[in-house]
């Protein structure tokens, strides 16, 4: 693996500060060096630089419309260059709106379809007239895809956003907090979805099988996955912006990434809402971004086994 790593120190995307200085804390707690020291090429580009806008007045219920949809721009061209580098392009945020940017960009670097894996406590796919906050970190999946654009009013600084992603592409696991107009949204477009209850149920073996079964049914295509650190258990990661109870183990949430890395198809990994300011002692900052660690580990060849 050949691994591009992109810090995108974005935070308006939701209402806490603090989310802007996970690229950073995650760089500290030695991500590049135990890449190389499990066999990964690393090229670090750095930190994104995302402009000040002024008079960002909402759009309708969207906050901050124009800061977030610069972010993304922004970030889909740099996931654009470092997939055309021939790097897998790991996204180190910054709030869950940049997947906006990301998936974009690689949609445009692979230029086919893509599966997306998305994991997480939330689904992340309120539309602009559904949002019950108007944080684009809860909105995300709402514009990129195809078949809620008709839903998608026009927001400024978003019309550069083309759908990208088919719903029967995209898998969700570890949802335990859907609104009801985004369970609506799941139920209505027929997304594959393993809450916390599948979990429970089928234990998360079954539910990687069943996963990878899913999405390889019909062809075989470059995986997205884009990992909310609040997906695991805020025992385990509590410096996040919005922690809800019984999530993924430790263990757990590194099988999925096990799994994932051995399908040979994962293609661009986020890693956000890591807050250091949401952790109440350093000791819950620490843990949180270790585990943020381990997950990117397990998502390039670490296994527990060796
Ligand atoms: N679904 C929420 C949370 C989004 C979380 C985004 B993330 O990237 O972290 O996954 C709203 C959640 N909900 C609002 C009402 C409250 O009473 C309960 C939480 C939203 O704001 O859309
Ligand atoms: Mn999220
Ligand atoms: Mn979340
Ligand atoms: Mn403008």
């Amino acid at each position: 693996h050949s691994v591009g790593i992109i810090g995108a120190p974005f935070s308006k995307g939701q209402p806490r500060g603090g989310v802007e200085d996970g690229p950073d804390r995650i760089r500290s707690a030695g991500l590049v060096g135990r890449l190389q020291a499990q066999g990964c090429g690393v090229k670090d580009y750095g930190n994104l630089r995302f402009d000040d806008v002024a008079d960002d007045a909402p759009a309708g219920r969207v906050m901050r419309p124009r800061a977030v949809g610069s972010a993304s721009r922004t970030l889909a061209h740099a996931v654009f260059t470092a997939k055309t580098d021939g790097h897998t392009p790991v996204m180190l945020g910054g709030d869950h709106s940049l997947a906006i940017g990301s998936i974009h960009g690689h949609a445009a670097a692979a230029g086919g379809a893509l599966s997306v894996v998305w994991v997480d406590a939330h689904a992340d796919i309120n539309t602009p007239l559904t949002t019950p906050t108007g944080n684009v970190h809860g909105q995300a999946m709402s514009y990129l895809v195809r078949e809620l654009h008709s839903k998608i009013p026009a927001i400024p600084h978003f019309s550069w956003i083309k759908p990208c992603v088919s719903a029967k592409d995209i898998v969700y696991i570890g949802l335990r907090d859907v609104d009801p107009e985004e369970h609506f949204i799941l139920k209505h477009l027929g997304i594959k979805v393993f809450s916390m209850t599948e979990v429970d149920g089928l234990g998360i073996a079954r539910v990687m099988e069943e996963t990878c079964d899913y999405l390889f049914s019909d062809a075989k295509k470059p995986i997205h996955l884009s990992y909310d650190i609040d997906a695991i258990d805020p025992l385990l990661a509590p410096a996040t912006g919005t922690p809800v109870v019984g999530g993924l183990t430790y263990r757990e949430g590194i099988y999925i990434t096990e799994q994932i890395c051995q399908t040979g198809l994962l293609s661009a990994v986020d890693l956000v809402e890591v807050n250091p300011k949401q952790g109440t002692t350093e000791a819950q900052v620490l843990s949180t971004v270790q585990t943020a660690v381990d997950v990117l580990l397990g998502c390039f060849g670490r296994r527990r086994g060796g």
